[in-house]
């Protein structure tokens, strides 16, 4: 494709935005399109896809062009050049005719960056560009699973919707958009996957509460909680509730579910939410305080724990969790997840269920707590079931979820 300055001058201001100011792709993306609406389809859809795939590939980059710090606007002029050098369908042309000739790129020799890229390939965290630490971690609590699952997780995420069968049904949904443009999965009958990443918040179907877009990992932990219409279930980090409006749709808008998160504003999307949704058994509360649980005890039949994480089950759509993560945030999240494991489960009552999930590959964020969980309350909860999904065997995000039972 022709290269355009206007795009990729606008690439090299979103990527000082994300790396030098520190802001989430995703928000410096989606104010870059809204504030140029009269960018058409085709440029819209190269200025996001080169700069999640330049933040997904930022260390190969940086090390094809040599650079050691990327902080003057010299060097993301570079890293982009480079990109479009290495990306893997230039790659496969064999020109060198990929550069235009505009003085930023004037010091990018085509040949230097490609010797550079396939000595880079020889090491596996500079060829998946992940930071040392999060190699070092992956490899020890993975092993040989590690590789597999990083370089999966470097592909670009399928677009998934759910369809709100509190409002509409997959024939509907289908039908929106073309059955030649749209696939089932196989395993969850509500997911739809869209064959070309598109805008749907502004469509109709989408602001009549239709579907919503949820990725097909994600759509399997509800279903694992073994739902009843009629039931009490608290969802008690619930974010802006993906997960709730899918519980509430299994539930069939029969029983009660109460959403708990420590932050209000996400509660308050969440709200907007449902009500497009058509949910009507939903109320929200803000955690401020142990009081917020001590007033929920024993009264949940079923109880969702969706804990923080450090999100490496979802580094496909979240590519800068990679240069944004640190590695002492583990050690805080861990506690963070005990401490919600071990004092919000006593919202369940007896006979009741609770599942906890995590989007992590990590065992020490997942599995681990759970075995600890049941070792320290053993006398109270037994452990029914887990899963795992792998990005490399399924496709669908990394997930962990585990169903435990209140015996007592
Ligand atoms: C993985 S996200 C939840 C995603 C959400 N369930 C969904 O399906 O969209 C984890 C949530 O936990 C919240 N959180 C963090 N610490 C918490 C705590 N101590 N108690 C409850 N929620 C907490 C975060 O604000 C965040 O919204």
């Amino acid at each position: 494709m022709k290269l355009y300055k206007g795009l990729i001058e606008a690439t090299v201001q979103s990527l000082q935005h994300i790396f030098s100011d520190k802001q989430q792709a995703d928000r410096v993306v989606e104010r870059l399109l809204k504030s140029n609406p009269k960018w058409g389809a085709r440029d819209r859809a190269f200025l996001a896809e080169n700069i999640y795939e330049i933040v997904r590939w930022w260390r190969l980059i940086k090390f094809s062009a040599h650079l050691e710090k990327v902080t003057q606007s010299a060097d993301f002029w570079k890293i982009v050049g480079v990109w479009q050098i290495i990306k893997p369908e230039h790659l496969q042309l064999e020109t060198d005719n990929i550069l235009p000739d505009w003085e930023e790129f004037a010091d990018i020799d085509l040949e230097k960056v490609l010797i550079r890229y396939k000595e880079g390939l020889k090491t596996r965290k500079i060829a998946q560009s992940i930071p040392d630490w999060m190699d070092e971690v992956g490899e020890k609590e993975l092993g040989d699973k590690w590789e597999k699952e990083i370089t999966a997780l470097n592909h670009q995420a399928p677009f998934v919707l759910r369809v709100n069968t509190l409002k509409s049904d997959l024939k509907s949904v289908i039908s929106i958009f073309g059955e030649d443009k749209i696939e089932t999965v196989p395993e969850i009958p509500n997911a739809l996957v869209l064959k070309k990443r598109q805008n749907v918040a502004g469509q109709e179907g989408f602001k009549k509460g239709f579907f919503e877009v949820q990725d097909a990992g994600s759509q399997l932990i509800p279903p694992f909680m073994d739902l009843h219409p009629g039931q009490t279930v608290i969802d008690a980090c619930a974010g802006a509730g993906g997960k709730t409006l899918q519980i509430a749709a299994i539930l069939e808008n029969k029983g009660n579910i109460i959403s708990l998160d420590i932050e209000n504003y996400k509660l308050e999307e969440l709200q907007k939410r449902a009500t497009r949704n058509g949910v009507k058994i939903l109320s929200t509360g803000v955690i401020k305080s142990e009081k917020t649980i001590k007033e929920l005890i024993d009264k949940a039949d079923r109880l969702l724990l969706d804990v923080p994480c450090s999100g490496l089950g979802v580094l496909r759509r979240n590519p800068d969790t990679k240069w944004k993560l640190q590695p002492t945030f583990l050690a805080t999240i861990r506690n963070t997840q005990w401490h919600i494991l071990s004092t919000y489960s006593k919202m369940v009552k007896r006979g009741g269920k609770m599942v906890y999930a995590t989007c992590s590959l990590l065992p020490s964020e997942s599995e681990n707590q759970v075995t600890r969980f049941v070792m320290e309350f053993g006398d109270k909860w037994r452990l029914i079931d887990e899963r795992r999904t792998s990005t490399a065997d399924e496709g669908y995000d990394g997930f962990y979820m585990a169903l435990l039972e209140r015996i007592k």
